[in-house]
């Protein structure tokens, strides 16, 4: 089983990222993990924390010259911003009379939609520091770190993951648009929206321009698909063990993601059944099916085609325009605190996404196949395909299906 745990707050000195039972033999670098670390600050309508601070890398533990141990993975992303933080996210006690100035006012006018309220309550606190440094979607660089990591693992086993933006708000791509593969994930980075498609692109940045423009922020759904996937991950028997609610959870473990979708989803309760499904024919004598409505999943199990999961994220909470809240110190109708914020960082999901996916994935084919080394879970992978009889093999790329006059 695959472990994985985040620590770290948004301005404090340091992420760390531990992620336990990856096996030996899975190459690592850091340059890879500091390439997604930096896909993961892509996207137009980032803020301008993205531009000043810096991610400083270190493995602590785990990997040796490029290759994993099998021991844990210690990850710890260093804050080039923590110099001007070091008093109001001291670990040790601090004159509050020094800090309460500044950038450590306390913080009494929570943001509608974000983590502060409520927090406060549960919490016991009576300002909204301590909720937002943990709240805050910093903590995704710690997350990404580690599923770098797991592509790494995955990669081995030819698993191949890809993301890309499909809406900004009402901006979407269209529906018959083209799905991005693997290979073309330095065009998408390198598109300022992380859009496949050109046009809708275009609409995009724009669109942003104009919610930045009027003080507001947006949000969109991304999708992560998956190629060259087993059939079998996951299970029919247990609903903690259904590969879709497992992808579902730890989507909407991603701050700000409001939906979760595999394959067509809830597209498909708008269709009958003679149109919602993915039917099989024989393609050179295998089994293959004739679309891919389904995602890549069925009865919780992958069917060995791509796998494809959305993700719909909520505008962001910190609205320039600040929305109608409550003073908790004075007891009076206020304006939501705001410094500065992302206006869209729905791009910027679609990486955290292929993490948590690429996370999920990972322990799915160790629960499935085991392996201390790489090596072993490649030949347990190999044998599993191979005693698969050929009157059940399926093929990994949907293929349409012409009826004859005889069906
Ligand atoms: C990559 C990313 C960047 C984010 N940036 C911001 C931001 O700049 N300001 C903000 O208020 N929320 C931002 N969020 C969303 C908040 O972290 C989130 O709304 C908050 O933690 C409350 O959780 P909830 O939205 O799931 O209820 C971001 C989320 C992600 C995934
Ligand atoms: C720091 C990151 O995102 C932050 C996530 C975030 C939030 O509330 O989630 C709020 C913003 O931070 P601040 O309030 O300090 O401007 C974002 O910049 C990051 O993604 O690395």
């Amino acid at each position: 089983m695959l472990r994985w745990l985040t620590a770290g707050e948004s301005h404090g000195p340091e992420l760390i990222a531990i992620l336990e039972g990856l096996p030996a033999g899975v190459p690592v670098s850091l340059d890879q993990v500091r390439e997604d670390l930096a896909r993961r600050k892509l996207g137009h309508g980032r803020g301008s924390r993205m531009k000043f601070e810096q991610d400083e890398l270190h493995f602590s533990g785990g990997v040796r010259h490029g290759s994993t141990l099998g021991g844990p993975i210690a990850l710890r992303i260093g804050n080039t911003e923590w110099p001007k933080w070091t008093e109001v996210m001291s670990a040790e006690p601090v004159d509050l009379t020094e800090v309460s100035r500044g950038r450590g006012a306390p913080l009494t006018r929570p943001r509608p939609g974000h983590a502060d309220l409520v927090g406060m309550q549960k919490y016991g606190f009576d300002e909204a520091r301590p909720i937002l440094e943990r709240a805050s979607a910093r903590e995704t660089a710690a997350r990404v770190g580690l599923g770098a990591v797991a592509r790494a693992f995955l990669g081995e086993l030819g698993i191949r993951l890809v993301s890309h933006t499909l809406a900004i708000e009402t901006i979407r791509s269209p529906e018959d648009a083209a799905l991005p593969r693997p290979e073309d994930v330095d065009r998408l980075d390198a598109d300022p929206v992380r859009c496949f498609d050109a046009a809708t692109s275009a609409a995009m940045v724009e669109r942003i321009d104009r919610a930045k423009k009027e003080g507001d922020t947006l949000g969109g759904v991304v999708e992560v698909l998956v190629y060259g996937l087993p059939p079998g991950l996951g299970s029919h028997v247990h609903w903690d063990r259904r590969l879709d609610a497992q992808l579902a959870a730890a989507i909407m473990g991603i701050q700000a993601i409001k939906g979760v979708e595999i394959g067509d989803g809830f597209e498909t309760t708008r269709r009958p059944g003679s149109q919602a499904h993915d039917p099989l024919h024989l393609q050179d004598g295998t089994i293959v099916r004739a679309s891919d409505r389904a995602g890549g999943t069925e009865g919780g199990m992958s069917t060995g085609t791509v796998l494809r999961v959305r993700a719909g994220m909520k505008p962001i909470a910190t609205v320039p325009r600040a929305l109608p809240t409550v003073d908790v110190a004075t007891g009076e109708q206020a304006k939501a605190h705001h410094q500065r914020s992302d206006v869209c960082a729905v791009p910027a999901s679609g990486v955290v996404a292929e993490a948590m996916v690429a996370l999920v994935l990972a322990n799915a084919v160790l629960e499935k196949f085991g392996g201390d080394s790489v090596a072993e879970t490649r030949r347990n992978l190999e044998a599993y395909l191979a005693a698969i009889p050929a009157s059940l093999a399926t093929g990994t790329e949907s293929v349409p299906y012409t009826p004859s006059d005889t069906d």
